[in-house]
């Protein structure tokens, strides 16, 4: 953290700070205070509290507490939007109030990022953004910590977001990154790790953070062979998606209401994640495809169910190995009916015969690519957890080279553009292994701006994706 960043520490503890409150007092209420603000202020909790996710907590809560429509659109928004932009209110409320963030009681740190979130990045007006606020603290806490609240808010209103970015973030001919990182909410890690994917289009890192900063659309997949992407368009009354022949947007609503999506003739998907699975079937193999296909990381199974979907139709079969039990359910669910078995199995020796023609490897990753739908996943990540993930990464891969037959392929994949866990793993591969590296690119048949190749790097601000990597990879025959 930078000195102007770094507010003065005050000297003992007043209103707001991480006393220890009475335990009564501590339990969060569905008070008289409005409903949106007040399921929003309760997912921030447990997200800090219990290390829950946004994405899995919110939809729950909605649905047991009955929000109307626009009581759940506004907690949705609040929710992802205080949780995706953390950093930088943090920033704010330390500034405002003084004295670090985490120096101040985590119940009311909560309120204060909703609350600054609505004052920076909402046409709510100000004086409800800081009244509800108020609200929401006296309701639980009484009148003295409420007052707290009401002060900073006051002093984070003062100013607009441009005014607190150019006063708080790193100089921008200086530190462009960190600026950059400041200014769209990512650790500077995270951003440096962008800038460093994006290489010689590093100059495109302010579309990208500003991609990944802003409220995702969802992407429904048709399943091939029951429905149809333009009859799913229809019905769902999206729009059919640019790249992948399956994909369908929507911007509003909930898809789990979805009829198509009930009946499991498509799911939620990222249109990247499609064209990954996609790909593994249009890679070119030395001699014919037997049919005998692997997803060695299937769980919870998007990319199982469309490979299931695509084999079904030439009478294929797919192997899906995932070793953390109640993941392995979620893909018997997802691929229920199709010819897909489960196999719940470590990938490094899931104990199957070789001899696959294709094989997807869509390894455990940091997950860096899909920040704009899992909110609070940026101020989660380490920069440490990469090199587990990395030695996991190549055994993974060695192990489905293992079990590939020759001329077959193996798709390596990763929801993450951070170049230890996508060009470096593939090229540890080849040198290691022996394998060819093919041109990716021609497996994303229409998508342009793919780079120099032979790999495959999606970016949301380029193809309204997820930043999905991808590389094939052939088993040369003796
Ligand atoms: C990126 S996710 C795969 C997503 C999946 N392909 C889909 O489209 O739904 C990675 C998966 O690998 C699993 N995994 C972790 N360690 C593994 C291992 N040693 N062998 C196989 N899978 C593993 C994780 O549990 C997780 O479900």
């Amino acid at each position: 953290m930078t000195e102007s960043r770094r507010p003065a520490r005050r000297s003992g503890r007043g209103t707001g700070d991480r006393n220890p409150t009475p335990r009564q007092a501590r339990r969060p209420s569905q008070s008289a205070v409005d409903p949106a603000r007040t399921a929003a202020r309760d997912v921030l909790r447990a997200v800090r509290d219990r290390d829950a996710y946004a994405n899995l907590v919110l939809p729950a809560l909605l649905r047991e507490r009955k929000l109307d429509s626009r009581d759940a659109a506004l907690a949705t928004e609040l929710t992802y939007g205080a949780s995706r932009a953390q950093g930088m209110l943090d920033a704010v409320i330390e500034s405002a109030a003084q004295r670090p963030v985490d120096e101040i009681d985590g119940a009311l740190l909560d309120v204060l990022r909703l609350g600054t979130y609505q004052l920076l990045r909402t046409r709510v007006a100000h004086h409800a953004a800081v009244a509800t606020s108020v609200d929401l603290v006296r309701t639980e806490f009484g009148q003295g910590r409420a007052g707290f609240v009401n002060a900073v808010l006051r002093r984070v209103g003062e100013q607009t977001e441009d005014q607190w970015i150019e006063r708080l973030a790193p100089d921008a001919d200086r530190d462009p990154v960190g600026h950059l990182a400041f200014r769209y909410a990512h650790p500077v890690w995270i951003a440096q790790a962008f800038a460093h994917a994006l290489g010689p289009d590093a100059g495109e890192l302010a579309e990208v953070l500003a991609a990944d900063d802003a409220r995702p659309i969802v992407h429904l997949v048709a399943r091939p062979g029951i429905i149809t992407a333009e009859e799913l368009a229809l019905v769902t009354g999206g729009e059919q998606g640019e790249w992948s022949p399956y994909a369908v947007h929507l911007d509003h609503g909930d898809p789990g209401r979805l009829e198509p999506v009930r009946e499991g003739m498509a799911a939620v998907q990222d249109e990247g994640s499609q064209l990954v699975g996609r790909a593994l079937t249009l890679a070119p193999l030395t001699g014919d495809d037997g049919g005998r296909w692997l997803d060695l990381c299937a769980g919870p199974g998007g990319k199982a169910a469309l490979l299931g979907a695509l084999a079904d139709l030439d009478g294929f079969t797919v192997d899906a190995v995932e070793p953390v039990e109640h993941r392995a359910d979620l893909v018997r669910k997802t691929t229920r009916g199709l010819p897909v078995t489960v196999h719940v199995a470590d990938g490094r020796e899931p104990g199957l015969q070789p001899g696959y023609d294709r094989i997807l490897v869509d390894a455990p990753c940091t997950g860096l690519g899909a920040l704009r739908r899992r909110p609070e996943a940026r101020w989660r990540r380490r920069p440490g957890d990469v090199a587990d993930l990395v030695r996991l990464q190549k055994q993974l891969l060695a192990s489905a080279i293992e079990l590939l037959r020759p001329g077959g392929v193996v798709l390596y994949s990763t929801c993450s553009p951070h170049v230890s866990e996508t060009v470096a793993i593939v090229a540890d591969a080849v040198r290691r292994h022996g394998v060819e590296e093919l041109d990716t690119r021609e497996l994303v048949p229409g998508v342009p701006q793919l780079g120099a190749g032979p790999g495959v790097q999606l970016w949301p601000h380029r193809h309204g994706t997820d930043a999905m990597f991808m590389a094939a990879l052939r088993k040369p025959v003796e």
